[in-house]
């Protein structure tokens, strides 16, 4: 099937197939193209093009793009979209007065989640995940990454795993998942983190890997949850596995998270709203993307990531929704992309470039998804008529997508 889309005011992010993960001043520039055509073929973007200059031959179908923006799908790097039931409850004692680490003090939290996904069947698990899923293709997401952490037992963490494959095989969407066993400590494991971690390396890593359920591995490395020297443990026995790690670091406390993702030469770094001269430093040398979260920033009224610092100091950075119960019941790319512009300080350029491209590199992905290239997935977002593609993030809150095209697919 051949599908041509016409008349495109501006088409957004096109590159070659060499592009790399981009850094520092390179996040300015968005390369478009204006008054174009873009050609796809089943699921495969073959051409594009300036209208002066319009494609022959065999074309099923035609979408007038008149007065309207083309651009890349999202690439959501970070979330637990699979979860059961919610924690709006929490979100009442927090307007209370209540902080994040005190609810998470009274069991609530993390394993809140934990305990009522435990009690949830796994078709039920996945029918309420494929609800947000549906939700957030719609506003435009092409490729999510989904992590475990909320089953926190080894049939649980592989329920959820699961559940994010079969996200995966039933919708056109990407999926790529992480395993996240050190998320929290369950109860049962009170005074005995060790046994935990020992679990974690010892059963969890190996069924996980025997079934062939993660692509990365996650530590949450914070005070009161996993230390630098339990993640050093966990990220090298996933090694042994291939699970190269994703971390959350630095959501509250720098404790030395950014330290050891890199000395595993993690993928990304997620989080970092409390980033330190010696975090930097690390990131500097390194081959590791820092993945800011700011709807979690919003929602929680934490510190936003140092975005701008971040990106002045030649990192290279991406940005992501975090979408789950606690800290960011949202998996908007949109509202994400204008809390970066106006929390953070990025351009518009630099916010489009981190949730695409450089968001495509933090989950593997940046050979078919992530910009405008011949041979890449057919993952496009059409806008509604807009004056500019400044005017998405400006308009923070408005939905000004019109279509979505995922794999080929209208969704
Ligand atoms: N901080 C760790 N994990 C999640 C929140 C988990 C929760 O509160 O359920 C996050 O990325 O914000
Ligand atoms: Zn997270």
């Amino acid at each position: 099937m051949n599908v041509l889309l016409t008349n495109i005011k501006e088409l957004l992010q096109i590159r070659d197939a060499s592009t790399h993960l981009l850094k520092g001043s390179e996040m300015k520039h968005l390369p478009t193209l204006k008054n174009a055509w873009l050609l796809i073929e089943d699921d495969t973007i073959v051409d594009f093009g300036s209208m002066m200059a319009q494609p022959e031959g065999n074309i099923d179908k035609t979408i007038d793009c008149s007065g309207k923006i083309v651009l890349p799908s999202w690439c959501d790097s970070h979330t637990h979209i699979v979860f059961a039931g919610n924690r709006e409850q929490e979100f009442v004692d927090r307007i209370n007065g209540l902080t994040y680490q005190e609810i998470a003090l009274k069991g609530g939290g993390i394993l809140n989640s934990a305990e009522k996904l435990q009690l949830t069947s796994e078709d039920d698990l996945f029918a309420q995940s494929a609800q947000r899923l549906e939700e957030v293709m719609k506003l435009g997401t092409g490729a999510i990454e989904i992590k475990s952490g909320y089953g926190l037992t080894t049939e649980a963490e592989l329920k959820m795993l699961r559940v994010a494959k079969r996200l995966g095989q039933t919708y056109p969407v990407t999926v790529r998942t992480t395993f996240l066993g050190a998320h929290a400590l369950p109860k049962e494991f009170t005074n005995k983190k060790d046994d935990y971690v020992d679990l974690i390396c010892n059963e969890m890593l190996p069924a996980v890997a025997s079934e062939n359920l993660a692509d990365y591995v996650d530590v949450f490395c914070e005070e009161g949850y996993f230390s630098v020297k339990d993640t050093d443990k966990i990220l090298s026995a996933a090694s042994k596995y291939g699970l190269t790690p994703k971390i959350h670091v630095n959501q509250f406390n720098s404790i030395g998270g950014v330290a050891v993702g890199v000395k595993h030469n993690a993928l990304s770094v997620d989080h970092l709203e409390i980033v330190s001269d010696d975090d930097i430093r690390e990131l500097q040398h390194s081959n590791t993307i820092a993945v800011a979260l700011p709807a979690c920033s919003f929602f929680l009224s934490i510190p936003y990531t140092p975005g701008r610092a971040l990106i002045d100091a030649g990192i290279p950075l991406a940005i992501a929704t975090d979408f789950n119960p606690g800290s960011s019941p949202t998996g908007n790319m949109n509202f994400v992309l204008a809390a970066a512009c106006i929390k953070m300080k990025l351009t518009p350029e630099e916010a489009i470039n981190a949730a695409t491209i450089n968001a495509a590199h933090a989950m593997g992905l940046s050979h078919t998804h992530g910009s405008i290239t011949k041979g890449k997935k057919a993952n496009l977002i059409i806008t509604k008529e807009i004056p500019s593609y400044g005017f998405l993030p400006y308009s923070f809150g408005s939905n000004y997508i019109e279509q979505v095209i995922c794999n080929g697919e209208l969704v």
